[in-house]
């Protein structure tokens, strides 16, 4: 199903073995939890970028924040794989543009085309659908694969044929970690087979997972502090007691626990993925005492059942299970209510499942928590986020309308209707900040330690 929609790069959907070994080792040594740390100049200037844009177009939040978060991604500076450890380097080193950018776009189609037909609670994956023919009425899928396999082949191939064809051209350009890689590979004895696809595809899930998945936690966000305006209060003054009159950088994360403890509410609340990707067993298994036969696929239900209003009592009979995995009591009391006080608890630990299990978590999930740190900091820090007004000057009320089914996270640039307004005094940093800093000012080494003051 994943291969007729075009996913087969998809890490993902990638069945245990060699393959998806080769894979995860590439994602690991890339996005591990201290590499990402040194990624932090591109998310500055992503960073940077966003808040200048929502000072200028608040009400357009939603598109700003997914193409800052394509942005970081293709701007991403990798010491990558142990061939590559002379300096800092882009992954595909391409510009994305403000408006309308293709790539921007197709990676949104594409992923909702997954959301649509290969994740959870669509039926369409139950069946060898191959093999129906086109002119049966009432099967839509063939359609579907081909409005989706487009879009989910391009974000993928054209960042990398456009680096290709730079090389062979002779262009200059920006090394990437595609060039770089491709560069080394060719002067191996002996490399392994397919070695230019694993590069490839590791890019091109780079991009279309990490877009996908981190705006929806973004999103959560801004709608969680709407939702909730004594948690954004507590949110601006901690960031103003600790940073005073600076932006965010990394650094800071560690002394600023309400804000960890919210973004980790965001994910507990609402997981991108609310049952995480489906895989199958290897193995005959027994688990809490069920029988798994091989080949069964199992899902697992990190938010589902508990936010449906009437859980189907066919599936409570089958799973007796009534509560999600991340609506466990482990997190403490009235565990549907968002509430980051939970993690200040002591003994509370902060949720993983919200990345999914086992040997298939998420190798993107360091990556994504830094994101998020700087991003929702940064903005909480400048931004006060409060409903839109109708013509009368009345509040729009925003309703928490978060729809489990796969993945959803582009629906919800429709669902809200949020303005964002910088806060009073002085805590207007960003419009001080000189538009050079987002567009042509690449930080030097070390620079990202310092705090931004805003006041270049
Ligand atoms: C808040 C952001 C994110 C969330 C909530 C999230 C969530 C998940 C979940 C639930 C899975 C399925 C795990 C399982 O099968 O048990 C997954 C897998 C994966 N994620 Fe993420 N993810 C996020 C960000 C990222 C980023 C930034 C990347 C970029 C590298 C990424 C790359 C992947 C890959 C490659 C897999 C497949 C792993 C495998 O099957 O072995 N994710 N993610």
């Amino acid at each position: 199903m994943a291969w007729l929609l075009g996913w087969d790069y998809n890490v993902a959907f990638m069945p245990y073995g060699d393959w998806w070994r080769r894979h995860i080792r590439a994602l690991h040594q890339f996005f591990n939890s201290r590499a990402v740390l040194s990624y932090e100049p591109s998310k500055l200037k992503a960073c940077r970028g966003l808040l200048q844009n929502l000072l200028k177009t608040p009400e357009r939040f939603s598109e700003h924040i997914q193409f800052s978060m394509a942005r970081v991604i293709m701007d991403l500076k990798l010491w990558f794989i142990p061939l590559i450890l002379t300096s800092p380097q882009v992954i595909y080193a391409i510009d994305i543009k403000p408006e309308n950018d293709f790539l921007v776009d197709m990676v949104h189609v594409a992923v909702e085309g997954a959301g649509n037909t290969i994740l959870p609670g669509k039926l369409t994956r139950l069946f060898p659908v191959k093999y129906i023919p086109n002119w049966i009425p009432g099967i839509p899928f063939k359609k579907l694969v081909k409005k989706y396999k487009e879009p989910t082949d391009a974000i993928s191939d054209i960042p990398f044929n456009t680096v290709l064809y730079a090389e062979q051209e002779k262009k200059n350009i920006d090394h990437s970690f595609v060039s770089r890689s491709l560069e080394r590979l060719r002067t191996l004895k002996n490399p392994l087979p397919n070695e230019e696809a694993v590069i490839k595809n590791t890019a091109g899930i780079a991009y279309a997972a990490g877009a996908g998945t981190t705006f929806s936690g973004l999103i959560q966000a801004v709608v969680a502090s709407v939702l909730y305006p004594e948690v954004q209060k507590r949110l601006h003054d901690e960031l103003d007691t600790v940073l005073g009159d600076r932006l965010p950088t990394l650094a800071d994360r560690k002394d600023l626990p309400y804000f960890n403890a919210f973004c980790y509410e965001v994910l507990r609340w609402r997981p991108g993925l609310p049952l995480a990707v489906p895989h199958a067993a290897l193995e005959d298994d027994i688990y809490g005492g069920y029988f798994i036969p091989k080949g069964s696929i199992v899902v697992a239900d990190a938010w589902y059942i508990s936010q449906l209003s009437t859980p189907s009592p066919l599936l409570c009979k089958f799973t007796s299970v009534n509560r999600s995995i991340l609506r466990d009591e482990k997190y403490g009391p009235n565990p549907e209510e968002f509430n980051p006080e939970r993690f200040l608890q002591p003994g509370t630990r902060a949720p993983t499942e919200q990345f999914g299990f086992g040997r298939r978590i998420c190798p993107g999930r360091f990556f994504a928590l830094n994101i998020m740190f700087l991003f929702m900091a940064s903005i909480f820090k400048v931004y006060e986020i409060v409903p839109a007004k109708d013509e009368n000057g009345n509040d729009i009320p925003v309703t928490d309308r978060f729809i489990a089914s796969g993945v959803t996270f582009f629906l919800l640039r429709t669902f809200y209707t949020i303005d964002i307004y910088p806060q009073s005094g002085d805590h207007n940093i960003v419009s001080t900040i000189s538009s050079e800093i987002f567009e042509t000012r690449r930080p030097k080494k070390n620079e990202c330690d310092e705090a931004p003051t805003g006041k270049s």
